[in-house]
């Protein structure tokens, strides 16, 4: 079955995908071009999730957005991931379009929106008003087109400032067109941009889908760490903040029957 047909019955049947499941940690396209130094899930995770202790992260949503020059490939990289399609021709974005992508992560259902904006300046005001609160920053260029792996420092700086803590990643698009040797030139320009970006680096084609599902599997790995992790910490201080209400409550409670009991006597 296609993969579009076949998302349509999963949500239906609100199930995932078993090519949506994921056991492992995905590690990252390049050793030195990223910034994130985890191969695996933290300890603390891996055990919250084999003892259903996830608290609210399972009806959370993750959310991603794609920003970059106009024409670089972000559609079609959503498109190969989302429905393992690929179009040669370019059909603009207009503002702003999104796509939903349930998984599994360590058995924790989690569903990720895949927000892919337009490219072109007429469209950057309504594009801008969606990065809000975005857990993934993926900043698209042409691996062909220097002059859009220049842009990105803009792209991430604006898509940042309104997301939340994100993990970024700047990924170089249309591998399929270039020589190993030019890849290799530009590939060694692209690690220096995402090392000032603070982002790690992929290099991907839409076109024969090379390293398309692995770059969307990391993104969800790190964020997912990332956001049970906080989640943990956040149960773990309430836990205590409960803890100290309850001892307040018990000497209020102490308090209130001494009262009761000397008025009793007294009375
Ligand atoms: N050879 C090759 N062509 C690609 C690849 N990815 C995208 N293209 C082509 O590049 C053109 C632009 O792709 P889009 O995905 O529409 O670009 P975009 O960044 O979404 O464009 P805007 O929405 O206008 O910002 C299309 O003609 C695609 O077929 C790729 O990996 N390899």
């Amino acid at each position: 079955m296609p993969r579009n047909k076949m998302s349509s019955a999963r949500t239906i049947l609100n199930a995932v995908a078993s090519d949506r499941v994921i056991t492992k940690f995905t590690p990252p396209f390049h050793p030195d071009g990223t910034p994130y130094s985890k191969v695996n899930f933290h300890p603390k995770v891996k055990a919250a999730c084999s003892e259903n202790r996830t608290g609210r992260v399972g009806l959370k949503i993750t959310k991603a957005v794609l920003v970059g020059d106009v024409s670089v490939g972000k559609t079609s990289l959503v498109n190969r991931f989302c429905h393992d399609v690929f179009d040669r021709e370019y059909k603009a974005t207009i503002g702003v379009d999104f796509e939903v992508e349930k998984f599994s992560v360590l058995s924790v259902p989690i569903t990720l929106q895949i927000w892919d904006t337009a490219g072109q300046e007429r469209f950057k005001c309504i594009a801008a008003s969606y990065y809000r609160g975005a857990q993934i920053v993926i900043v698209a260029f042409d691996l062909t087109d220097e002059e859009s792996l220049h842009h990105t420092n803009k792209w991430m700086e604006e898509a940042c400032a309104s997301a939340d803590e994100p993990v970024k990643f700047l990924v170089g698009t249309k591998k399929d067109l270039l020589s190993p040797s030019s890849y290799a030139d530009i590939e060694s320009r692209a690690l220096k941009y995402a090392d000032k970006l603070g982002a790690e680096f992929w290099a991907t084609s839409s076109k024969s889908g090379i390293n398309v599902t692995e770059f969307f599997f990391r993104a969800m790995c790190l964020s997912f760490d990332d956001t049970l992790l906080k989640e943990l910490e956040v149960t773990n201080v309430s836990a205590k903040q409960i803890g100290t209400i309850k001892v307040q409550k018990s000497n209020s409670d102490l308090y209130e029957k001494k009262k009761s009991g000397s008025s009793k006597c007294c009375a």
